[in-house]
């Protein structure tokens, strides 16, 4: 028997959200807020024994999955991934993991975790076949509101059961925190990439990619800059408290687009002139303390501006107006972060 931990941090987007979809760039930083996985993995049963099961426990939800092994094997076939090559879900496989997953009825009060368990039910059965095993999730981050609990799901879920595969050699008898190499991240990266997109459709690779690296980066079409801050950055964050789904907010944008492509792909590169400017402030040293509020007062224009483009993309929420009109009273602009509709500001 071999057992690991991992975690990995949740995001706010400074800059470029849904347009970042589109080719424009985006500005996002891993906030402190993370989701902790661990995972065990048993040895084969004697045969007498049957062959085990592959349990997935949300501990925060109180909820328990559970598939034997030899059910998935049934349902899913012996074609595996080769876990240190990713490769996407194809549409066959997602509806028999969808079907998996059905089987488990999850409460209707809970039903939009079931993205969530597929994505697990891919990662798992893609990088250790039908193995026996567990694997317990928690999250300090409130899902589905825009901080990026999904793609923290992704990365730290991917990292324990990579920590345990054939594609890396973690030693599991040390207890201190393990840090991976820049290529093994690489491939934690690429593989909570196949899982944000079984959970919001059609991913930048933003979220996983801050998830995976930490720190602050600048992002267009894959291609990753870390960043540093000049000067220490405070934002406020505020919870609406509205629900919504990044997968069918990022669908809207899209259908928007192809409704108006010229207007909004205007939009889109106005976004990405804004993320540029703030990444470049974000990064210049600030000397004293009038370069220090200049600096301040330029961020906060370009996240105003940002949000008036959102609200154009049709993401904007009344009651993420509602904040927006209450942090504008003590002088703080703000915009919403990630996919919008409800979800954070910040
Ligand atoms: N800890 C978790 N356990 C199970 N599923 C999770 C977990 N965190 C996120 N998810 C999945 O991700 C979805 C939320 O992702 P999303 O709509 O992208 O919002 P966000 O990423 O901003 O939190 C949930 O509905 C669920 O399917
Ligand atoms: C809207 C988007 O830009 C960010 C979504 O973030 P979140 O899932 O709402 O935390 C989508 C993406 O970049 O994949
Ligand atoms: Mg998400």
């Amino acid at each position: 028997m071999a057992e690991v931990r991992a975690r990995a941090p949740g995001k706010i987007i400074l800059s470029g959200e849904h347009a970042v979809v589109h080719g424009s760039t985006a500005v996002a930083a891993a906030i402190d807020l993370c989701t902790h996985v661990s995972f065990r993995l048993d040895p084969p049963l004697p045969p007498e024994n049957g062959d085990g099961s592959v349990e997935l426990e949300l501990t925060d939800m109180g909820l328990v999955f559970s598939w034997s092994s030899s059910r998935l094997k049934v349902v899913l076939g012996d074609g595996f991934a080769d876990s240190s090559t990713p490769v996407s879900c194809s549409p066959g496989r997602i509806k028999l993991i969808a079907a998996l997953v059905e089987e488990q009825n999850i409460p209707e009060a809970k039903i939009w975790l079931s993205s969530g368990v597929s994505c697990f039910l891919y990662l798992y059965t893609s990088i250790h076949g039908y193995k026996r095993g567990k694997v317990v999730v928690t999250s300090d981050l409130p899902l589905g509101s825009g901080l990026g609990s999904s793609a923290s799901f992704c990365v730290s879920l991917v990292g324990a059961l990579l920590a345990l595969s054939d594609a890396m050699s973690v030693d599991t008898s040390q207890t201190e925190w393990f840090k991976f190499s820049k290529n093994e991240l690489e491939l934690v990266n690429r593989w909570a990439f196949e899982g944000e997109k079984i959970i919001h459709g059609k991913p930048s690779g933003i979220d996983n990619t801050v998830s995976t690296f930490g720190g602050m980066i600048q992002f267009r079409l894959g291609e990753l800059t870390h960043i540093k801050s000049g000067a220490p950055l405070r934002m406020l964050i505020t919870n609406t408290k509205v629900g919504r789904n990044t997968k069918a907010l990022v669908a809207g944008v899209s259908e928007r687009a192809s409704r108006h492509p010229d207007a909004m792909a205007s939009v889109f590169t106005a976004v990405d002139f804004i993320s540029k400017e703030l990444s470049a402030i974000i990064q210049a040293p600030a000397q004293d303390d009038i370069s220090i509020t200049a600096r301040e007062e330029k961020i906060e224009e370009l996240m105003e501006m940002n949000q008036g483009l959102l609200q154009c993309m049709g993401v904007s929420h009344a009651a993420i107006e509602t904040v927006l009109r209450t942090t504008l009273k003590y002088k703080l602009a703000s915009k919403l972060t990630g996919a919008g509709g409800g979800g954070f500001c910040s």
